[in-house]
């Protein structure tokens, strides 16, 4: 292997090679394609991790990979075949998740870098962090389509992963979803959900009935709805969907008529909904079209029925279709198990593509073909296997200058579809980034403002939805700075009792500052709490991590309250000295502040379209976060190129 070729490499990098020990975390496009780049370079010890095993969609660009491995674990087979290439390296694979608590410090701290090759944000954070606190180099890679990116996280010398936010990803509020969809999107969201209502686990912030505790429907809306529900349904209502579902057979008549005629009928009925917005029409089954004379849809050509848009019987029929084979899947699980949707499963493709033109439908809401659903509802962007390879390129010429301790030589470079005005494809940044001051994963003392509206979201809300899921936290601890409260432990059963309460009943309210600790990650953060009324269609939470926005505020609210104070001294008798002051009761109180009316001074750090062309990680996490749904509506099939592929052009600057 070249490193074992006399004269290939310098001779002190040829030494690092031979004596350095990898750690590459994730075994798929990019992590196959690293793999053999490294043991192709002979480098001699490897370790790699992938939690998943090998699908028949991975073999036309994971090139480790052969048809008779489907179903094996990715990290066992990458490593079988690159010992085939060179057998003289020590790889050890582990079919895991690299979130599992064995992978603690101490574990990565065993190895000279570690290298990501990660489809997902979650993940990629998490490896962050444990690299920062290992302090050990971390090189970041991804790919979307034909662009690709890599850059190398060092700790003090360049930005970390978490210092730049990321582009959100587009949320919904619950209630657009169960009550106002307006575009196609939210008729596949909803789709989605009632997949996993119906076959899947149950999640309650997948509801997809009609939403009664929407603030816009305030008054007496629904309330004739309900009575005329209670009465015709009887108790209906009280068994969760899955389980009406399966006293209902799955019948498709009585599943279609209840979510697309009574439900809508209900959604009607909430009269203030639709003051402003076309009302939507109940449909029953085969109401348009005699279902049993529609031409069979399945039987047209897979592309013929993948690009047209199904008309209202097909719709119907694929409805129908779709549900008896997910029952019969569903039947041959175990007991307590459930499905997984999956948008390379035909079934439950055709379930959310039927359904979700159903809804378009009923809402007058443009349809989609099944091909632009599946785009939607996957957030697929091909993964093409030449930027994949491309990319690991790069992270392996990158390794080689961590190797020489060359940081300054690291700077991230981007592939490109197209040439640039440089007449560039590979781009590298200018210069290293260094770390953000204040992010709140890598600065020295990382804290950051949670605005949040403390009356309505609980205790798990907060853990799971915000500090698991937005923080990337992974088993937080967290107490209530100066008072000792403890409000989350990581001890399992310790502090159930709070779980359901409200934030402002844990006197967790405006002006509180926590402090949050999660020992796996060895990381803690302080989050100071600014109470904010969400209104109907706001994120029930905004993080702002720059502190000086909070200093600005600060400062604002100190100039309102000494306005405040002048006029009062014109006014009355002489006003409280300390007013003008940061503080006159300490330093807990001087952070107390009230932003109502002060909105507009608080600016969301956002991502510059600069720093999110830097980002183009492709993220699957699409679990729904602040009882809103996210989905990445930009992830829509890229525009494939034959003529690209022509346009390399090595930049020499
Ligand atoms: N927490 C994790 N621990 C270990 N491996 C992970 C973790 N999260 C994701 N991975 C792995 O990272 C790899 C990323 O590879 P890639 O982007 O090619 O995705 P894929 O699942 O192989 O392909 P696709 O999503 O396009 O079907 C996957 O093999 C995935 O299993
Ligand atoms: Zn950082």
């Amino acid at each position: 292997m070249a490193a074992e070729i006399d004269g290939f490499f310098r001779d002190d990098l040829r030494e690092k090679i031979l004596t350095s020990k990898l750690l590459v975390v994730g075994a798929g496009g990019i992590g196959c394609e690293v793999l053999k780049n490294l043991v192709m370079c002979g480098f001699k010890n490897i370790e790699i991790i992938d939690l998943d095993t090998i699908d028949v969609s991975n073999l036309n660009r994971q090139f480790l990979f052969h048809k008779e491995h489907v179903g094996k674990s990715k990290a066992m087979v990458a490593r079988e075949t690159a010992l085939k290439f060179n057998p003289n390296v020590e790889i050890k694979a582990y079919h895991d998740s690299i979130f599992n608590t064995d992978y603690g410090v101490s574990f990565f701290q065993r190895f000279t870098m570690v290298l990501n090759a990660l489809d997902n944000r979650a993940a990629r954070n998490h490896v962050n962090r444990m690299c920062l606190n290992a302090k050990i180099p971390l090189i970041e890679s991804g790919t979307a389509g034909y662009n690709g990116q890599v850059e190398l996280i060092e700790r003090g010398v360049t930005q970390c992963y978490e210092c730049t936010p990321k582009a959100a990803q587009k949320t919904f509020p619950g209630c657009t979803i169960r009550n106002t969809p307006s575009e196609p999107v939210h008729c596949i969201v909803w789709a989605k959900h009632l997949f996993n209502q119906l076959f899947g686990e149950d999640n309650a912030d997948e509801d997809v009935s009609p939403d009664t505790a929407d603030p816009e429907a305030a008054g007496d809306a629904g309330k004739d709805a309900m009575e005329v529900d209670s009465n015709e349904k009887g108790n209906i209502e009280r068994v969760s969907t899955k389980q009406w579902a399966q006293n209902c057979d799955y019948m498709p008549e009585k599943l279609f008529n209840k979510f697309f005629s009574d439900d809508i009928n209900y959604l009607l009925s909430m009269s203030n909904l639709w003051k402003t917005r076309t009302p939507p029409k109940p449909m029953r089954y085969g109401e348009h079209d005699v279902i049993s004379e529609v031409e069979d849809v399945s039987s047209t050509t897979g592309v013929m029925r993948d690009q047209k848009i199904w008309t209202v019987g097909e719709c119907q029929k694929v409805f129908a279709e779709s549900i008896s084979n997910l029952k019969e899947q569903a039947s041959k699980l175990k007991e307590d198990d459930h499905l997984v949707w999956d948008k390379d499963d035909k079934d439950a493709m055709d379930f959310v593509a039927a359904c979700a033109n159903i809804r378009s439908m009923i809402f007058s809401i443009p349809q989609k073909s099944r091909f632009d659903i599946k785009s939607m509802a996957g957030n697929i962007i091909p993964a093409i296997a030449t930027t994949n390879a491309i990319t690991s390129g790069f992270v392996v010429l990158h390794a080689f200058k961590v190797l020489e301790k060359k940081f300054e030589q690291c700077q991230s470079v981007y592939i490109r579809s197209q040439v640039n005005a440089r007449n560039q494809i590979f781009v590298p940044e200018k210069i290293i980034t260094p770390p953000n001051p204040n992010c709140y994963v890598c600065a020295a003392k990382p804290e950051l403002i949670l605005k949040v509206d403390t009356d309505v979201i609980t205790v798990r809300e907060f853990r799971d939805d915000i500090l698991i899921k937005e923080m990337n936290m992974v088993n937080p601890d967290v107490m209530i700075d100066g008072k000792g409260i403890i409000v989350i432990s990581s001890e399992e059963g310790e502090t159930e009792c709070n779980e359901e309460k409200l934030l402002k009943e844990m006197q967790i309210v405006d002006g509180c500052i926590l402090k949050a600790e999660d020992f796996f990650q060895n990381y803690e953060l302080t989050i100071t709490i600014v109470h904010k009324k969400a209104e109907r269609e706001d994120a029930k939470f905004e993080i702002i991590a720059d502190k000086n926005i909070l200093k600005t505020a600060e400062s604002v609210e100190e100039l309102k309250k000494q306005k405040t104070a002048e006029a009062a001294s014109q006014s009355q008798e002489p006003g409280p000295s300390g007013l003008n002051g940061s503080s006159s009761n300490g330093g807990e109180s001087s952070k107390n502040v009230a932003y109502e009316s002060d909105e507009d001074d608080l600016v969301l750090v956002e991502e510059t379209p600069a720093s999110a062309e830097k980002r183009k990680h492709i993220d699957e996490d699409e679990s729904p976060s602040c009882k809103r749904v996210k989905i990445d509506e930009s992830e829509k099939p890229a525009t494939l190129n034959d003529e690209d592929d022509d346009l390399i052009c090595i930049d020499d600057d």
